[in-house]
């Protein structure tokens, strides 16, 4: 890193459009050294573009920043060479071995010993026993695992990771998440977008967008205290009807299903008390008040964006 500064990422008012549609809208954001920034927000709006600002593969229209310390305008080779991203389409040789794979990357970066770099990320991934498998044999799972190493070949700084366990089961999910965390506490900074609220709360920090528009930022206990959100968890029979019942109810922002249970949230606690007292004395369905769940402050901020999803 070029400065001694204890901020990774420190963009301000990054905005960019394509063709009419204002894409990424007065972006701002911090991120310390060592952590991991979580990034969420529904699909299309607009977290692959600031990743991409970010590592300076696209140039803001407005706003600026610094990310590990170099310009995000003028200092793009810079930020290359200490920033490893690891996009959505991540792809791998699949008729290449796993080893092969690796010490290709290393001679593309241009690593001085790729043979000795490839049998590093070999050994810290675990997969020595596998390095003669064919890439395209792995599940998907291990797939990201090796796309994961791939992308700490040349001993970047700052990972930049766009939803890298899409699609991947839980158990290769958690494992991929020791991997980050492994790599934090080491003094990597992680930026990682994804949909599942579960890897959110495994983050450091979140900032949640929709529509461009950053929505929330903070630590989870400071999300979900600035939503300001009456949350109550209703059980008991007919919870589908009971759930269109409650939508079409002036003051309730929330009403989603959650297994057996509907959480239901408005940000007006009198309005909500009354809804509350009023079906309660129906006596069909049980209504417990309850600490609002990072997911329902997630689905209000997104129907009060108007986002499409
Ligand atoms: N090069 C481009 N030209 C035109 N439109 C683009 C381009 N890149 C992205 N977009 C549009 O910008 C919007 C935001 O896309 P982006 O990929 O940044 O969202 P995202 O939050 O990463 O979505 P997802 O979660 O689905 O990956 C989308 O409507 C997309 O179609």
């Amino acid at each position: 890193m070029s400065a001694e500064s204890d901020i990774a990422i420190d963009v301000r008012g990054l905005t960019k459009s394509f063709g009419a549609k204002k894409v990424v809208d007065n972006f701002t954001l911090q991120v310390a050294r060592g952590h991991i920034q979580g990034f969420l927000g529904p699909n299309g709006s607009g977290k692959t573009t600031t990743i991409r600002m970010l590592c300076g593969l696209l140039t803001p229209d407005s706003g600026e920043g610094e990310c590990l310390g170099y310009d995000i305008r003028g200092q793009q080779e810079e930020i290359k060479r200490y920033v490893g991203y690891m996009t959505q389409g991540f792809s791998l040789y699949r008729d290449l071995t796993i080893r092969e794979n690796l010490e290709f990357v290393a001679r593309v970066y241009g690593l001085e010993a790729p043979e000795d770099a490839a049998q590093g990320a070999l050994e810290r991934l675990g997969l020595v026993a596998r390095a003669d498998q064919l890439a395209g044999e792995l599940s998907g799972g291990w797939k990201q695992r090796l796309a994961l190493g791939a992308c700490i070949l040349p001993g970047p700084s700052l990972l930049l990771l766009d939803e890298p366990t899409a699609g991947v089961d839980p158990k290769a999910r958690r494992d991929f998440w020791d991997e980050i965390h492994h790599l934090a506490t080491q003094g990597l900074t992680v930026l990682v977008s994804t949909h599942y609220m579960d890897e959110a709360e495994r983050c450091h920090r979140i900032a949640y967008i929709a529509n461009g528009r950053l929505l929330a930022s903070g630590t989870i206990p400071e999300i979900i205290a600035s939503a300001n959100l009456s949350t109550w968890v209703v059980t008991g029979d007919g919870l589908d009807p009971l759930s269109s019942e409650l939508k079409r109810q002036p003051g309730v922002d929330v009403v989603a299903r959650f297994g057996s249970t509907l959480h239901v949230g408005g940000h007006d606690e009198a309005a909500m008390e009354r809804i509350v007292r009023r079906y309660s004395a129906e006596g069909v369905h049980y209504w417990r008040r309850d600490e609002p769940s990072l997911e329902d402050v997630f689905i209000d901020l997104m129907s009060r964006a108007g986002a499409d999803q």
